[in-house]
């Protein structure tokens, strides 16, 4: 039996992630969600186990000091980390899986499974994203600035994806990372 495919999906806060994951997930029911770690609070809606696993510092630093997470970053306040077991059993059971992590955290996987296939998230314009983060009204405005100055930060590193996909609309981008899903199964192993 082949292996998984592990996605790896980044791109500024804001630029449409979460959103465009779960339309993908709608559209292609056999995806596997890596549910990330987090020291963040949850925000309204958020449920333990779906959105992230909540995290107090301690357990996270003892997640790190037990090799459970594949990765993990700080960005702007907080920690995020993607457990370790649950992507490598579900590709070893051939299914493909989808992390939603920012830039640092990708760059750390990819020298893990350069096989992986790295998609970054652009958004229309850095007026387009502020707007949307701005819109979604989840933050600060501190914490929307700093979230606007790593945005830059992060643009700057796209050269190291694979592919370039532009959230101009949720289901433009829902095909075009479908259709290189689907051109990755296809590759011939060199
Ligand atoms: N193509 C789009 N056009 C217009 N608005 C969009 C589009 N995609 C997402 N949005 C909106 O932009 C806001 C941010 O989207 P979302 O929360 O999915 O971003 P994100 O990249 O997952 O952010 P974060 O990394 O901070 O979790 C939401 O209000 C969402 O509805
Ligand atoms: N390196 C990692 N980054 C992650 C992970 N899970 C989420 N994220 C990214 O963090 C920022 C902020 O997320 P938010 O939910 O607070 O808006 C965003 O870019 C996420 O994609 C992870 O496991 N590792």
């Amino acid at each position: 039996m082949s292996k998984g495919l592990l996605i790896v999906l980044s791109g500024p806060s804001g630029v449409g992630k979460g959103t465009v994951c779960s339309a993908l997930r709608k559209r292609l029911p056999g995806l596997v969600y890596s549910v990330s770690a987090t020291t963040r609070s949850p925000r309204e809606g958020e449920q333990h186990g779906v959105n992230y696993f909540f995290k107090s510092q301690e357990e996270f630093r003892d997640m790190i000091a037990n090799d459970q997470l594949l990765e993990y970053a700080q960005y702007v306040e907080n920690f995020y980390g993607t457990p370790r077991d649950f992507v490598e059993q579900t590709i070893e059971a051939g299914n493909d899986i989808i992390l939603e992590i920012e830039v640092q955290g990708a760059l750390k996987v990819k020298e893990t499974f350069p096989d992986g296939v790295f998609i970054f998230l652009t958004p229309p314009s850095l007026k387009e994203l502020k707007d949307r983060i701005v819109g979604r009204g989840t933050e600060t405005e501190s914490v929307i600035h700093n979230r606007m100055s790593v945005a830059e930060e992060e643009i700057a590193l796209m050269r190291h994806y694979d592919y370039a996909v532009v959230n101009d609309e949720v289901d433009k981008a829902c095909m075009r990372i479908e259709s290189i899903i689907v051109a990755e199964h296809c590759r011939i192993a060199k």
